[in-house]
């Protein structure tokens, strides 16, 4: 593996993809009213026909097309009243040339029906008579059995993430416990002889950890658990005692700082000092992110992301997103939108740049306003709304340009 040989994000997105699918990741069952935001873990299908039989979609009269296929405000068509559906009740009449049957919304349908005309279009003229002012097309007003979902149809499908509509959709089939993935389960590890906590007295020259914050609050985003941080100085032995106690808890193990080659540097070396391990990949051609590692130990992603927060929180979005989602078998689009560029944006030499712009709404257009800064700046993606890829084939995107925004977060303009 040479670092200076970096692949393209395209074949690191496939190493990536095959390193999770070739993972097991374990399920278990939730109820329901928790099951928002998981990730599916079967194929649901309908045990039942949805709806379970013929219904009416509104409070009117039942119908045969010949019987008042002249039928007019005018000239009304006058049926015979043969019976009154109350809901709940199965309908076991059988419609007849010229009668009709009351149907509440929802209502069971005597057979034969083809049509229903709303209570508005029709008039009672005694007990037995209605008068129908209207004709009406096959299946008006109907809602047949099946229409919505037919017995054995696929209604979630494996990999799919639970939203409030599913939730529905469930209950509606009277599913109240889901099959889901387990949330899978990170630990940071965050290397630097100068990073300290957030509590520490902070001297000249010291740098304060960000990383496992940010990359925390991705995590729980997705439906990710972190259930070990841990700052730990730039030392091969501390390193690894910190990797070899995470390996047993986790799926997944993020090193932060120590990507790249300097001399201090150990992540690549730490993983190469487990027996049962492997380096997929060092280096990637992609600005921010370049000295990313993929590798494995025991079966398990140890992925040492680069230090500068920027560069870290782009490539977690790009490869580890892709991994986590995997696992489960799922998959996501980010979202893109068309903007107009209000700059002019460069490209880093030989590699696809990822480049932070923040999004505002003009008259009818987004403008995309390009953010210019280092990777090691916070501030750079605490502002944007989002980032265009610039491939590396190109050198620019000038000012005007219409580019494809992808979204990292809700708009808050
Ligand atoms: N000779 C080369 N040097 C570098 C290359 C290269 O190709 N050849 N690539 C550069 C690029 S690009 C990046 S990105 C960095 C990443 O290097 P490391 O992963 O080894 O990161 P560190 O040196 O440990 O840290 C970089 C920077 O980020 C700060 N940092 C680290 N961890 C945290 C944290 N948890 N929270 C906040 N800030 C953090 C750290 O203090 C450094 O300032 O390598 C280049 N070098
Ligand atoms: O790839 Mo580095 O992440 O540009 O700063």
């Amino acid at each position: 593996m040479d670092f200076f040989n970096a692949i393209s994000v395209k074949e690191a997105l496939q190493i990536i993809t095959k390193l999770a699918n070739d993972y097991k990741m374990d399920t278990e069952v939730v109820s329901l009213v928790d099951a928002i935001d998981r990730i599916v873990a079967m194929n649901y299908r309908a045990p039942v026909n949805l709806p379970q039989f013929n219904r009416s979609t509104v409070d009117g009269y039942a119908v045969m097309i010949q019987d008042v296929v002249d039928a007019s405000e005018t000239s009304p068509m006058p049926l015979k009243l043969v019976h009154e559906v109350i809901m709940g009740e199965v309908v076991t009449d059988v419609l007849k040339e010229g009668q009709t049957a009351y149907v509440p919304t929802g209502g069971m349908l005597p057979e034969k029906t083809e049509g229903m005309v709303m209570i508005e279009y029709t008039k009672q003229l005694d007990e037995e008579t209605i008068l129908i002012k209207k004709p009406v097309q096959e299946g008006e007003n109907i809602s047949y059995t099946g229409d919505d979902l037919s017995l054995g149809e696929v209604y979630i499908k494996a990999g799919k993430r639970i939203t409030a509509y599913d939730l529905g959709l469930f209950a509606s089939m009277g599913v109240g416990q889901i099959e889901v993935y387990k949330k899978p389960v990170f630990s940071i590890i965050s290397t630097g002889d100068e990073i300290i906590g957030i509590d520490e007295e902070q001297s000249f020259g010291q740098i304060r950890e960000i990383n496992s914050y940010a990359l925390g609050g991705l995590i729980k985003q997705l439906g990710g658990e972190v259930n070990k941080r841990k700052i730990v100085k730039d030392d091969f032995g501390k390193i690894r005692s910190a990797l070899e106690e995470t390996l047993v808890l986790s799926d997944i193990i993020l090193v932060s700082g120590g990507s790249s080659v300097g001399k201090k540097d150990y992540t690549r070396q730490v993983i190469e000092s487990f027996d049962n391990s492997q380096i997929w990949v060092h280096g990637i051609a992609i600005k921010p992110g370049r000295p990313t590692i993929f590798g494995q130990v025991e079966g398990k992603l140890v992925v040492g992301l680069p230090g500068h927060p920027a560069s870290a929180l782009v490539t977690f979005s790009l490869f580890v997103k892709r991994y986590f989602l995997t696992i489960q078998k799922s998959r996501q689009e980010v979202v893109h939108i068309k903007a107009m560029l209000t700059g002019d944006v460069y490209a880093a030499q030989g590699r696809e740049t990822y480049q932070m712009v923040r999004l505002s709404r003009k008259a009818d257009i987004w403008e995309a306003l390009p953010l210019y800064g280092k990777s090691g700046m916070m501030t750079l993606l605490a502002k944007a709304s989002g980032y265009i890829k610039i491939p590396f084939e190109k050198e620019k995107f000038e000012k005007g340009t219409f580019v494809d925004v992808y979204l990292l977060k809700d708009l808050t303009l």
